[in-house]
């Protein structure tokens, strides 16, 4: 059984906009997505989540709040992701490109669904309500969903 890469998401959400990064390269280039990456040596997978979200768009979380756990199976590799999200509704700082993100403020009634990961739309929705969520999404390469699981949690 080959460990699961824990990887960390962070959605800022206000009132009725969140924000997005537009992923500039690497894993999910050209999509959409919430502020995130890899849990290093030494550090909690919530410090990691705090790490990410400062290096790839220059603001400090006051406090984030896990949300929801994914599971991620793509075919052919053996490796599973398993993604901690987190969200917040304060930060310092200012929103700010990076080499990895652009970042952009969405209206929660316009998230753009079609360039983000296809896994997103079903989750979205429990996140945007405040409840939690536990999901498993079987992908095919990173455009083809074959298999989901997704439930609403009271406790992560
Ligand atoms: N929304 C979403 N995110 C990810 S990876 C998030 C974690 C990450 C990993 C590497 C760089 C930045 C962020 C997904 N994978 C498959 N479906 C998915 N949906």
């Amino acid at each position: 059984m080959v460990a699961n890469k824990l990887l960390t998401l962070v959605l800022i959400r206000q009132c009725n906009r969140v924000l997005l990064g537009y992923k500039k390269k690497g894993f999910g280039v050209g999509r959409w997505n919430g502020f995130g990456g890899k849990v290093e040596q030494g550090e909690t997978i919530q410090q990691a989540a705090a790490r990410e979200l400062h290096e790839e768009c220059g603001v400090e979380a006051h406090s984030l709040e896990e949300i929801g756990l994914l599971k991620f199976e793509f075919v052919g590799d053996p490796q599973w992701l398993e993604v901690h999200v987190f969200t917040a509704d304060t930060f310092k700082g200012e929103p700010t490109e990076s080499e990895e993100m652009r970042p952009q403020w969405y209206n929660i009634h316009s998230i753009p669904f079609n360039d983000m990961w296809p896994d997103d739309k079903y989750w979205f929705p429990i996140f945007l309500k405040g409840a939690k969520f536990s999901g498993y999404f079987k992908f095919e390469g990173h455009n083809n969903i074959l298999k989901t699981e997704l439930k609403e949690v009271e406790k992560l």
